[in-house]
């Protein structure tokens, strides 16, 4: 077999991997899959302007969010149910974090605990100092992804057992309040294996009465059945377990319980972005959850500079430093991470390129993507004329349809 060369090789080799009720979870977007292409084509459309004869011998990737130090701004995004990867699952995904001293957000979805993620992160760090290793960013650096449920005596327990284990953010996700059109997964009736179970539910006993989770857990739950209604079971899940009605006054609520910083993540609007800032969170994320949910929204690099503008602006008037931009979506290449990061993002999160090297190897094979992509930042950088995150603003890339509408004028 020929060697891994870039990030598509190993979704490759995942693709041929994965049964198709994973692979299709993994891979597929909602409806007609419209933003999901478009996540992916729109990178293509913004072309990089490179700057030459500047000393570039040393190329500095490293970042600091909420006075943490991340080794790079490709950070990896919440992703649920990744035992369906590897049986290490999130274990795997978050020892790799460490070892590539990457951010790392877990969520709420795992297959894994909180409490057991946050311990194998923990070993991992000793692990790598007994061997006198070190990363270029500091320990920690975790995240915890909440979905708010209907129960918010869950949702607060979740809270406590984030900030027990030593998460450092919560991220809100507000782009779901019921689940997207998954055709794929409706198709499939799409439904955790038999011997795989969800981390963190077992001990809200309301919770798995009511959505049939010991019943979805022991495989006992007929395909195509009332119970699978509406269309599969984690469609009945969200739908009975996740509260549709959060609005901006719950956010007032989440700040009240807890001193974490709050990113929400799932913005696509410079007029939530600026509610977002009213609101006083502590960063966001510029997402459409990898085209799962609304379809027909925006590319994320295509608003990104929008937001950006207004998150400027709304801080400003605040007399506040602007919140971090993360922001993610079809980031396959070091170069997808530059383009977002020139068009207004700090950082960047990744969420199938990690399936796909958990898929691919594992541990290993999460470090390997997230390699992959560093070294294409690095060379972007290098072979755009900057050596620091921070220079890296619009002047580097163009943007083809406004080249087009100027060709027009
Ligand atoms: C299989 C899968 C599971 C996901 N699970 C979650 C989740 O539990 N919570 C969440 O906020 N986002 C979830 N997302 C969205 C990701 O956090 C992220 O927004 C998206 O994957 C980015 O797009 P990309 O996959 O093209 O990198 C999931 C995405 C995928 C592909
Ligand atoms: C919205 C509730 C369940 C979602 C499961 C994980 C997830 O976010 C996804 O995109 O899939």
């Amino acid at each position: 077999m020929s060697r891994i060369a870039c990030v598509k090789d190993i979704e490759e080799i995942a693709i041929r991997k994965l049964d198709k009720n994973a692979l299709d979870f993994y891979y597929t977007g909602a409806q007609d899959q419209l933003t999901l292409a478009n996540n992916r084509t729109c990178y293509d459309r913004y072309k990089l302007l490179p700057r030459v004869l500047r000393d570039v011998s040393k190329v500095d990737l490293s970042i600091t969010l909420f006075g943490h130090k991340f080794a790079s701004p490709i950070l990896v995004a919440p992703t649920g149910l990744q035992k369906l990867a590897h049986s290490d699952g999130e274990l795997a995904t978050v020892r790799a974090a460490v070892r590539k001293g990457a951010g790392y957000t877990l969520s709420t979805m795992s297959t894994t605990s909180i409490e057991d993620v946050a311990s194998a992160a923990l070993k991992a760090e000793k692990a790598l100092s007994s061997k006198g290793q070190t990363i270029d960013g500091d320990k920690g650096g975790r995240w915890y992804q909440l979905y708010v449920f209907k129960d918010r005596s869950v949702s607060l327990d979740l809270i406590r057992r984030a900030e027990a284990a030593g998460f450092e953010a919560l991220v809100i996700t507000v782009d779901a309040p019921i689940l997207g059109n998954r055709l794929a997964n409706k198709r499939n009736s799409f439904t955790l294996p038999s011997h795989m179970e969800f981390g963190n539910f077992k001990s809200y006993a309301k919770l798995v009465a009511s959505s049939n989770l010991a019943g979805v857990e022991k495989g006992s739950i007929a395909q195509g059945t009332a119970e699978a209604d509406p269309g599969y079971w984690l469609a009945r899940f969200s739908k009975d377990q996740l509260d549709p009605s959060l609005t901006w006054k719950d956010i007032e609520w989440l700040k009240e319980n807890t001193k974490l910083p709050i990113l929400l993540k799932g913005i696509l609007t410079h007029e939530d972005a600026r509610l977002a800032v009213y609101y006083g969170v502590d960063g966001i994320i510029v997402s459409n959850h990898g085209g799962r949910q609304l379809d027909g929204v925006p590319a994320t690099i295509d608003v990104l500079s929008e937001i950006s503008v207004a998150v400027r602006e709304a801080s400003a008037q605040k007399n506040k430093k602007p919140i971090p931009i993360i922001a993610d979506g079809g980031i396959m290449r070091g170069s997808d991470a530059f383009k977002a990061i020139a068009m207004g993002a700090d950082a960047v999160m990744i969420g199938r390129a990690v399936l796909w090297g958990l898929v691919y190897d594992g541990e290993n094979g999460v470090c390997t993507v997230l390699d992959i992509l560093n070294e294409e930042l690095r060379l972007s950088m290098a072979l755009s004329g900057c050596s620091r995150i921070s220079e890296i603003d619009s002047s580097y890339v163009l943007d083809q349809s406004s080249e087009i509408f100027l060709s027009k004028l």
